[in-house]
């Protein structure tokens, strides 16, 4: 890419030479202008070279601010207020995804809002105990991050040294490019890979916790993901809330077979349109008590 050596990871068994075998070679992150640029005073995590600054600011972000018992003592103030806490881009990219995809496929939304419905009606409101049970959602999100990763090509890694992978040099500061949304659809890997069947993870263990080099949403290795554990539960609880508390309608003009699912160019895979959906109050299930 103009001066700039760069490779592009494309198959399951390079991102797993690159993010596992030779993850203490692949673990920096390029310097260009660019990221000089989005880095703040020189002192984020995501984009800082690898080194001691790094791995202090990974320790504080790890036992601080991302331990379960940390987001365990945000999940109070999260299921007081409703939902929209997942005050990231990358948490609230998934759940419009994932939205988009229950209007889409209907039958999926009435089997994810029926589990819901049903693990919650007693306490009428969505807690963190019941979350546990919501395995089919569990699915939906899975799927979701199958199809719709937020950062498709992950973050740049940097070789510090020259390496072989598959066979091939790979020299000192090569820029590496893991093409994560190509791995998680390709046909060798996936059956049916375009369509949004979050029933295959009921057979289908693979996950996407970094050790199945198909399916690496959140990265793998050391500069995997360490907000993965709050994501999800963001996710959880926001899409939990959304089904149990309303249906949802499409504007009447659209069609859901016509739903309009281009992405928008960026860093980021976010939809390019905007998703407008109709709530009707849902719970309290007036007709049925
Ligand atoms: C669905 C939501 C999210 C997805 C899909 C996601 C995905 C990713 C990916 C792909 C990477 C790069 C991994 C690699 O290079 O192997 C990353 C890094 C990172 N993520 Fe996330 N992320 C999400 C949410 C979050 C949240 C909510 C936080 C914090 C609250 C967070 C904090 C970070 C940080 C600090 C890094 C840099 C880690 C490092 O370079 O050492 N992420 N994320």
């Amino acid at each position: 890419m103009g001066e700039l050596l760069v490779i592009v990871v494309s198959s399951r068994e390079a991102a797993e030479e690159v993010l596992k075998t030779h993850d203490a070679i692949f673990c920096s992150r390029p310097q260009m202008e660019t990221i000089r640029s989005v880095r703040r005073r020189g002192s984020d995590i995501a984009f800082a070279p690898y080194g001691n600054e790094w791995r202090q600011l990974r320790k504080i972000c790890i036992l601080e601010l991302l331990s379960r018992k940390r987001v365990q003592s945000f999940r109070a103030i999260q299921e007081e207020e409703d939902l929209l806490v997942a005050g990231t881009d990358t948490v609230l990219t998934i759940i419009d995804w994932a939205m988009a995809e229950l209007m889409r496929n209907p039958l999926v939304m009435s089997r994810a809002q029926s589990e819901v419905r049903r693990v919650f009606v007693e306490q009428m409101k969505v807690t963190e105990e019941g979350l546990k049970k919501l395995s089919y959602l569990h699915w939906v999100i899975k799927e979701t991050l199958r199809l719709h990763a937020p950062g498709p090509l992950l973050i740049p890694r940097e070789s510090q040294e020259t390496c072989r992978v598959m066979g091939y040099d790979v020299p000192k500061g090569t820029i590496v490019l893991v093409n994560a949304w190509a791995i998680s659809r390709d046909p060798e890997y996936w059956d049916e890979p375009e369509t949004f069947k979050p029933e295959r993870f009921e057979s289908d263990t693979r996950d996407f916790r970094g050790h199945d080099f198909e399916f690496t949403p959140f990265g793998a290795g050391r500069r995997m993901c360490p907000g993965m554990s709050f994501a999800l539960a963001s996710v959880e609880l926001a899409l939990a809330n959304l089904l149990f508390h309303f249906d949802w309608n499409l504007p009447d003009v659209v069609d859901a077979n016509e739903l309009d699912m281009a992405k928008a160019m960026g860093f980021m895979c976010r939809r390019k349109a905007e998703l407008w959906l109709k709530p009707i109050v849902r719970v309290p299930f007036a007709s049925e008590n």
